[in-house]
C-alpha cells in the first residue's frame, strides 16, 4: 500500500492562471436528494463549489431547489423528472456524480438508468451511496465512461459480495478489475483502488470526529470538483480523499465532532494554502 500524504495535494492543486474563466474549471452534475436526503446532495454539491468547480448544475427532488438556493445560490437547479432538460445538460458535463440522498425507489432507479444510457465516453462517473446499493440489488450494466465508486465498506460488501472482513486489498483489487473503474473503499482508513494504476492507496488522514451522516456525501464534492479542474485524474482523486480528511484533522484539534458543512467552508482556504506550496 502506498501511503497517500500531503505531498500529493501539492502537487495537485496550482496556482490559477489570470486568463481564466468558469468554463476553464469545469462542468459538475451533482444527481440525488430525494424527500428524505436533501441534506446529502446540498453538501456533495456545495463541497463541488467550494471545491472550486466553474460551473455546478444540482438534479434533485424540486422541494430542496429553496433549502439549496438558500444556502448555495451559486449552483443551478433542475428537477429530478425533468428527462428532457437532463438529457440534454447531462453530455456537456466534465463530471457528473449519482448517489447521495438519491434513495432506492422505482424513481431513483429510472434516474440511474437515465443517468447510465445519457453519459458519454469521455466523462467522469462519480457513482456513491444509494446508486451503489441500487446497482448491487438490480445488477445493473455499467456504462462505458471514467467510473469512480466511492463505497464505505457496507455498501462495498453489497456491490462487490465481500464481507467487510474479506475486504482485504487483494480481494478488493480483483473487484475493482471486474467493475473496470477507480474505487474508494471508505473506512477510518480510507484506501484507492486506481483503475489505471496497479498501486494500491492508504489514506493517512482523518479522525473519528468525521464518524457523522453527510460525511461520505461531502467527499463526492471534492472528487468531482477536483477531477473537473485538475488534468491527472488519479492525482486529483487522491488529492480530494486527502484534503477532506486533513481538513476535519485540523478542526478536530479543538472540536470533539467535525461537521461535514465545516470541511466545505474550509475548502478555499485549505486550498489556497497547497496551491502556494505547490513547487515546495
Ligand atoms: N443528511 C442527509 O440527507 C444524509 C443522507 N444520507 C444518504 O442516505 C443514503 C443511505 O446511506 P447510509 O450510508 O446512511 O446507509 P447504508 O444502509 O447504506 O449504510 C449505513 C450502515 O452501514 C454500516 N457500516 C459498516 N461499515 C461502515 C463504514 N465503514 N462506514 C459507514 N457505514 C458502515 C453502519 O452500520 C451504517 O449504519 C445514501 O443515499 C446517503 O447519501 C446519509 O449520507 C446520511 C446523511
Ligand atoms: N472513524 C473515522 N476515521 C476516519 N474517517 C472516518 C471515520 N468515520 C467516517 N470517516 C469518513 O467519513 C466518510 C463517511 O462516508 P459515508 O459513510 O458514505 O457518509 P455519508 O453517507 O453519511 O455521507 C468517509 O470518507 C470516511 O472515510
Ligand atoms: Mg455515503
Amino acid at each position: 500500500m502506498q501511503k497517500i500524504t500531503e505531498t500529493i495535494v501539492k502537487q495537485t492543486i496550482s496556482r490559477r492562471k489570470a486568463q481564466s474563466h468558469k468554463g476553464t474549471y469545469g462542468r459538475v452534475m451533482t444527481i440525488g436528494g430525494n424527500r428524505q436526503f436533501g441534506g446529502a446532495i446540498i453538501l456533495s454539491t456545495s463541497a463541488a463549489v467550494y471545491a472550486g468547480s466553474g460551473l455546478v448544475t444540482c438534479v434533485t427532488d424540486p422541494i430542496n431547489f429553496a433549502s439549496l438556493h438558500a444556502r448555495l445560490p451559486e449552483a443551478m437547479v433542475i428537477s429530478n423528472q425533468d428527462a428532457t432538460s437532463i438529457k440534454q445538460l447531462l453530455p456537456t458535463m466534465d463530471v457528473v456524480v449519482i448517489g447521495p440522498g438519491l434513495g432506492e425507489n422505482y424513481q431513483a432507479l429510472k434516474l440511474l438508468e437515465l443517468t447510465f444510457s445519457t453519459i458519454q465516453k469521455q466523462q467522469t462517473l462519480i457513482i456513491d451511496g444509494s446508486a451503489i446499493s441500487l446497482i448491487a440489488s438490480h445488477h445493473l450494466k455499467l456504462p462505458d465512461t471514467h467510473l469512480i465508486f466511492t463505497p464505505h465498506q457496507m455498501e462495498w460488501q453489497r456491490l462487490s459480495g465481500l464481507p467487510i472482513k474479506e475486504q482485504t486489498p487483494r480481494n478488493n483489487r480483483q473487484v475493482q478489475e471486474k467493475l473496470a473503474g477507480t474505487v474508494i473503499v471508505k473506512s477510518h482508513r480510507t484506501e484507492v483502488y486506481l483503475a489505471t494504476s496497479k498501486n494500491n492507496w492508504r489514506n493517512t488522514a482523518g479522525t473519528a470526529a468525521m464518524a457523522t451522516g453527510g460525511m461520505g456525501d461531502t467527499l463526492t464534492g471534492i472528487i468531482a470538483g477536483f477531477v473537473a479542474q485538475f488534468a491527472d485524474s488519479n492525482q486529483a482523486v487522491l488529492a480530494a480523499v486527502y484534503t477532506h480528511s486533513k481538513i476535519a484533522d485540523y478542526l478536530a484539534k479543538k472540536q470533539y465532532v467535525v461537521l461535514p458543512s465545516q470541511i466545505i467552508t474550509h475548502l478555499p482556504e485549505y486550498m489556497a494554502k497547497m496551491a502556494q506550496s505547490e513547487n515546495d
